[in-house]
């Protein structure tokens, strides 16, 4: 299953490829299926593709210089032609939940500014609702126990990640809390609430940022349009 899963997050990112057009600034989301995406648009760069990419985290910026795709910032670039990027969770309207890599911010930040977003995937992140996959939130280090408390009066369980024995910290050197909300009736009522939280920098709740999902599973990469 995990190879086969691996197979279609290719698939996608090669289908998203195509809405690339020459002398586009891209938004490099982060994630493993966006790994495909940065290798096959450094193979594209190798034949003559003239793009441009600001990269939502350090490990794509660091797969991006090894592909050979330039890369650029906030400083020169005020608006992305398109940005590609994955999700944890894909739900109705194109709802999603986001950060299972831990680069929320920056990835939000890079698709808030992008004229269009295509989120790429397997089949299995698409789903009826929202909350099956644990709610990534991004806190300030300082008093995080006292925001995970805050959290837990919402309803989730808030976990404070860890990666390899040791807390994980963003590139924005904050925490992540994974925050259990069980299903989430109303992802945009939840994301409002969390935002008013003392200490709770964003959440992994992309609302209203999609403008097509490219799913991939034995049957190909299928593209679908926001309604
Ligand atoms: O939000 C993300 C990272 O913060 C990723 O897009 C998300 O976790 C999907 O990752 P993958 O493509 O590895 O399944």
């Amino acid at each position: 299953m995990a190879e086969n899963q691996d197979l279609y997050k290719k698939a996608a990112a090669e289908k998203a490829v195509e809405y690339v057009e020459d002398g586009m600034v891209l938004g490099l989301g982060s994630g493993t299926t966006v790994y495909w995406l940065l290798k096959r648009l450094g193979e594209l760069v190798d034949q003559g593709l003239n793009i441009k990419g600001i990269p939502s985290s350090l490990r794509t910026a660091g797969w991006a210089k090894e592909f050979g795709i330039t890369l650029t910032d906030f400083s020169e670039v005020e608006t992305l032609d398109l940005a590609i990027d994955g999700a944890d969770e894909i739900g109705p309207d194109f709802q999603l939940t986001k950060g299972g890599g831990g680069s929320l911010v920056r990835e939000k930040l890079v698709n808030a500014h992008a004229k269009q977003v295509i989120i790429i995937a397997d089949q299995s992140k698409m789903v009826d609702r929202l909350g099956n996959f644990p709610l990534p939130v991004e806190v300030l280090q300082f008093a995080w126990q006292r925001t995970a408390d805050k959290i837990a009066t919402l309803g989730a369980k808030p976990v404070l990640r860890e990666r390899d024995g040791e807390v994980f910290v963003s590139n924005n050197g904050n925490y992540i809390l994974d925050c259990a909300f069980g299903s989430i009736e109303n992802p945009h009522a939840l994301h409002n609430e969390l935002k008013l939280l003392l200490g709770v920098v964003e959440t992994g709740l992309f609302i209203d940022m999609t403008d097509k999902v490219i799913l991939a599973g034995p049957d190909g990469a299928q593209v679908i349009n926001k309604n």
